[in-house]
């Protein structure tokens, strides 16, 4: 059965005492929540460890980036074995943010994808089209490519340790959601091409992300194939967070 999940990406916000404020209060406001969501926190790599000293088991923990190598002389990388050693259980890889503004290619997506893998941690893969792509009607083959690319080297074995996050780039921060219908093409697609490469598609879970709030995310995550949600801004507060992992419909 595929998992239902709401991550929160903080981005490059946050300090302790939002650490303190935020966690506390999305804990003790999800333990009364019994839809079957899990629900992920990925805040900047220096609070992983004061996120998790609040977390409590209900919560689970991840980074946004890691690096292609294990150790070595690469100042200022975070490697997915730090990452899984300092406790998180999840990585973000290929965010939108990172292509565009670090100049991420598909082959580094590829190799962090392996990294995060092999060292334990679920791999949230970012995929997801630019306005100019979309307009050009090109969507679903540039998700379609970059997803190819981002899974080409992961094992039989390593398919439950998968997420797939679908994020138009025109929807991110900017409060332009996809329609719930357009997003569900998308990531039928997306499980289409996932069989088409040998995965247990079915078993995938597939996330949207891009301007997701309390007032759209049921429509989203009532769709077949939308299993949740990668939150940005609305992850900052914790009634938007809470109401969002509150969207998530029960099981039927
Ligand atoms: O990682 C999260 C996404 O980039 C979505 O961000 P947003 O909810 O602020 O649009």
């Amino acid at each position: 059965m595929r998992r239902k999940i709401v991550a929160g990406n903080w981005k490059m916000n946050g300090s302790k005492d939002l650490v303190n404020s935020l966690v506390g209060q999305i804990r003790s406001e999800l333990a009364s929540l019994d839809n079957g969501v899990e629900t992920v926190i990925i805040p900047p790599a220096l609070y992983v460890g004061d996120v998790l000293s609040q977390a409590g088991a209900a919560l689970t923990v991840g980074i946004q980036n890691v690096s292609c190598w294990d150790s070595g002389a690469y100042t200022g990388e975070i490697s997915a074995v730090m990452a899984r050693d300092a406790g998180c259980s999840v990585a973000l890889v290929g965010h939108s943010e990172r292509r565009q503004l670090f100049g991420e290619t598909d082959e580094q997506v590829a190799v962090k994808v392996g990294k995060a893998l092999a060292s334990g941690l679920d791999a949230v893969i970012c995929v997801g089209e630019t306005l100019e792509e979309r307009e050009a009607g090109k969507a679903e083959e540039v998700v379609s490519a970059q997803i190819r690319k981002a899974v080409a080297d992961v094992s039989n074995g390593q398919w439950s340790q998968v997420v797939v996050a679908y994020e138009p780039v025109w929807a991110i921060g900017t409060g332009k959601t996809a329609t719930a219908d357009d997003a569900q093409a998308m990531h039928a697609a997306i499980r289409g091409v996932l069989k088409e490469l040998g995965a247990p598609a079915e078993e995938i879970t597939l996330l949207y992300g891009g301007s997701v709030k309390a007032d759209n995310a049921a429509a989203l995550f009532g769709q077949p194939d939308i299993d949740g949600g990668l939150i940005g801004g609305a992850s900052l507060k914790a009634e938007d967070f809470v109401g969002i992992c509150r969207a998530m419909p029960g099981e039927s």
